[in-house]
């Protein structure tokens, strides 16, 4: 029987073990903080259960344009309820996992690993654990996966407190909602926070060092976030923070030009660092990049054979979703499964803004930067007899289709929902589908899903079959 440990329990652990165990393996995960992970318990699951009730506050603003009469300032965030409601799933959302895990057959250890191999070169591998309850113990394995994961990236000059300056993982112990929120880093998790709490009616300072919000997205999609922030009264200071400090009941964020943004509390969303210190990566001869990212391959081997790396910890597109077919994928590759390797351009994600921005395939950019020979559509939401009815104004879908064939290798969806919007497009591109296969498929009338239906007809002359 093939032995297996895991270090670290994510969507790229636990995701890898569910296969192991189903190919009858013997799998122990040893995870330090809960099953599930950063992700569960810490990050994504925790965000989004917040923007959740970030949501139902929107959705009553936005009803008065249906008649509905609900004063906006009337709506009250019960702030201590929202976090507790935040913390309470994702504990159960843990304990779900952790129950599944155990269910499968998979040895489920509470402690750090790292790996201990007594020399570089060796077939089989050595993992030590220092349990939680300071038990230490050693496994030996036949294959190792290190899905340790990331963490909050932290400027010396801006060290959270916990108190005022915080941390994404740091907010839901707070017991009011703060005044005036600075958010340092406008990628997707600083641009998810400004939005939802923009959207519970904090006043917001977003602070970006690049030209724009969401530098890595769609630039048409950024725009449209960038008009919905202002228009609820929270604006953009455009400068790089060079430090952060605490004045009194205030913090001050000094920016590289010497300018102030001060606020009540400052939430640090300047990225990620792997965790790939102190466990044991030169011992075995791994080697990292210039960030500490454990390189892989397509298959998540490392440079060491027998041993496998998935996840945050590698840097590959740092999303669950790829983190967890990262984990399978190494799981398949290990126990002898024939495996397409890791595909990247398929993987749909979604911003959580309000509204959201999901995306998949080729980018616009890429088109206008001439990488990529293709046309683009876009279509205003506007346009759609069911967003005028919903009383939307913002938001559109966008395609990418390759010319001559036809076939859609891209898409943007900015809605309400984007996130469901998506699929339908990421669909086509997975498939090689053509507009015309888009404008043949009878959507709902009315629908959003018909905005992308309606693309599709107007793209379908673009397959080049003249008929
Ligand atoms: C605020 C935020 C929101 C996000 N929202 C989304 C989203 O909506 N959708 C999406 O797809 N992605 C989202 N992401 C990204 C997603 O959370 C990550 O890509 C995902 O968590 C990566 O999973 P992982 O298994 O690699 O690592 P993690 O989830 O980080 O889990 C790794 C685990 O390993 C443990 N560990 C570390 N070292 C050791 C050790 N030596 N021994 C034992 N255990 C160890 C860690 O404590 C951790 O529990 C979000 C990220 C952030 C920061
Ligand atoms: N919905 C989702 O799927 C979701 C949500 C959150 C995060 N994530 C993933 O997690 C990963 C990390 O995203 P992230 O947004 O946390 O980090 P990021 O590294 O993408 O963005 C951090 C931003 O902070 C800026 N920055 C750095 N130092 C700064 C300074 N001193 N002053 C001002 N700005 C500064 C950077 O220029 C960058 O734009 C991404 O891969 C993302 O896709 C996904």
């Amino acid at each position: 029987m093939t032995r297996i440990v895991i270090m670290g329990g994510g969507p790229a652990g636990y995701e890898a073990a569910l296969v192991a165990a189903q190919y009858g393996a013997d799998v122990t995960l040893v995870e330090s903080d809960g099953a599930g992970g950063n992700c569960v318990l810490y990050d994504c699951v925790p965000s989004k259960t917040f923007i959740a009730s970030a949501g139902g506050r929107s959705a009553v603003r936005d009803s008065r344009h249906l008649g509905v009469r609900l004063a906006e300032q009337d709506v009250e965030m019960d702030v201590v309820a929202v976090h507790s409601r935040v913390t309470g799933l994702a504990v159960a959302q843990s304990a779900d996992i952790g129950r599944r895990l155990v269910d499968v057959g998979v040895t489920l250890i509470e402690g750090r690993a790292a790996l201990d191999d007594p020399a570089p070169g060796l077939a089989t591998h050595r993992v030590s654990v220092t349990g939680t309850d300071g038990l230490e113990q050693e496994f030996e394995a036949d294959v190792v996966l290190v899905a340790t994961g990331a963490s909050p990236r932290v400027l010396p000059s801006a060290v959270p407190d916990g108190e005022r300056i915080l941390t994404w993982r740091q907010l839901y112990g707070l017991t009011e909602l703060p005044e005036h929120l600075v958010v340092v880093g406008s990628g997707v998790t600083g641009a998810e926070f400004a939005s939802a709490y923009t959207e519970m009616g904090v006043r917001v300072s977003l602070v970006s060092s690049r030209d724009r919000v969401l530098p890595s997205e769609d630039a048409d999609a950024a725009e449209v976030i960038e008009e919905v922030f202002s228009a609820r009264g929270s604006s953009l200071v455009r400068g790089r923070a060079a430090g952060v400090a605490r004045d009194g009941d205030e913090v001050v964020v000094t920016l590289s030009d010497g300018r102030e943004v001060r606020g009540s509390h400052c939430l640090m969303t300047v990225g990620s660092v792997p965790n790939t210190t102190d466990i044991g990566l030169e011992r075995v001869g791994i080697q990292t990049g210039p960030s500490g990212f454990i390189q892989v391959d397509r298959v998540s081997r490392t440079s060491v054979s027998g041993i496998y790396a998935a996840g945050d910890c590698t840097g590959v597109l740092m999303l669950a979703s790829v983190a967890a077919m990262q984990g399978r994928i190494a799981m398949w590759h290990a126990l002898g499964e024939g495996v397409p390797p890791l595909r990247l351009r398929t993987v749909a994600a979604n911003v959580f803004t309000h509204p959201e921005i999901a995306t998949v395939g080729i980018s616009q950019a890429e088109v206008d930067a001439g990488a990529v020979p293709a046309s683009v559509l876009r279509l205003p939401l506007a346009t759609n007899p069911r967003a005028k009815m919903l009383g939307l104004r913002e938001g559109f879908v966008k395609l990418v289709v390759r010319p001559a064939t036809g076939i859609v290798i891209g898409g943007v969806v900015v809605a309400p929902e984007a996130s469901e919007l998506i699929l339908p497009i990421a669909m086509a591109v997975q498939n090689g589908l053509t507009a015309k296969d888009l404008a043949y498929t009878l959507s709902v009338y009315p629908s959003l899903s018909g905005s992308i239906t309606e693309l599709g007809r107007r793209l379908m002359h673009l397959d080049g079959d003249l008929g």
